[in-house]
């Protein structure tokens, strides 16, 4: 699957971002960018402020100061759907799909804001409608394939092991043919081979189709295989951005989030070994 020719991913710039709650800072003047076509991890110790910076790149919660651009567009104070239509897509923390509908009507769901034919059109089931229809699954196939689910695009969702429904869900994410993908803890509550499979996805998205992808992630040997660029977040700051091997290796950061010296180590291991399976 490659993008469409006309494809360019824009750059994602979070300056001076700031989120306040009743007295208490979620996000205190942080500062990123996402280069186009990268992938970008958001690390940091529980309650440091990734999901409130999620929510507010997806339109949920407005920003109390800062900016978050698109390219040339400013996102802050653009609802959910506007910010959506603007090609950033986003897949939660635990999965947000309906069980009882197939994969492939799960992934139709996913196309329906790249739906021209109105409601009238739609439900009388009008020649044009009927076409748009073919085309959009035509497309919802493909997207299956490409993130291998496409053997149980006619089975229930909720049927399907958790590691396939993540995948599920990154594909309705593509469905909406995104500039930006933002992931919430993709590889969340998988095994091994799960996490695998997940991450040689990822790979593929950024290599086929140069979305650019924020990702948010417990697992630093993810972050460590997949991350160009990390930012680390502590309570609401941004302590350090770098590749994965400089964060891990900074200071403030094993202070911050790694903890002990032994989950350094652990994570310096896994960049090691990232940047070995590179040079295989
Ligand atoms: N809607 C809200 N109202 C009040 N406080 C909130 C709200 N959302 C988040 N917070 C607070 O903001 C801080 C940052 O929370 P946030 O969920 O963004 O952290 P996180 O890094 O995503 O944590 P985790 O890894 O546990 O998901 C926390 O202290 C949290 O309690």
């Amino acid at each position: 699957m490659t993008a469409a020719p006309e494809f360019v991913a824009p750059e994602l710039a979070v300056t001076g971002l700031t989120v306040r709650f009743a007295g208490l800072t979620a996000l205190d003047d942080v500062d990123f960018t996402v280069t186009p076509g990268s992938m970008h991890a958001l690390i940091g110790p529980n309650g440091a402020g990734k999901s409130t910076c999620f929510n507010v790149l997806s339109g949920v919660y407005r920003a109390t100061s800062g900016s978050v651009r698109l390219g040339g567009t400013e996102l802050t104070g653009l609802p959910p759907h506007r910010i959506a239509a603007l090609g950033v897509a986003r897949t939660f923390q635990n999965i947000a799909l309906s069980p009882r509908l197939s994969t492939a009507d799960n992934l139709m769901l996913g196309r329906h804001r790249l739906t021209r034919a109105g409601f009238v059109a739609c439900g009388l089931r009008l020649p044009a409608a009927r076409r748009e229809e073919r085309r959009h699954r035509a497309r919802v196939a493909e997207i299956a394939e490409f993130v291998g689910v496409a053997e149980h695009l006619g089975h229930p969702v909720g049927l399907l092991p958790y590691g396939v429904q993540k995948r599920v869900e990154l594909a309705r994410a593509l469905c909406l043919e995104p500039r930006v993908l933002l992931l919430d803890e993709p590889v969340a509550g998988m095994n091994a081979p799960e996490r695998r499979a997940m991450a040689a996805v990822l790979r593929q998205v950024r290599a086929s189709l140069g979305i650019s992808i924020l990702l948010v992630e417990h697992d630093m040997d993810m972050v460590a295989r997949l991350a160009d660029e990390v930012t680390v977040l502590d309570f609401g700051r941004r302590v350090a951005t770098g590749t994965p091997a400089s964060v891990q290796r900074d200071p403030r950061v094993v202070r911050a989030y790694l903890g002990t010296g032994k989950s350094a180590a652990s994570t310096e291991e896994a960049a090691e070994q990232a940047t070995e399976e590179e040079h295989a």
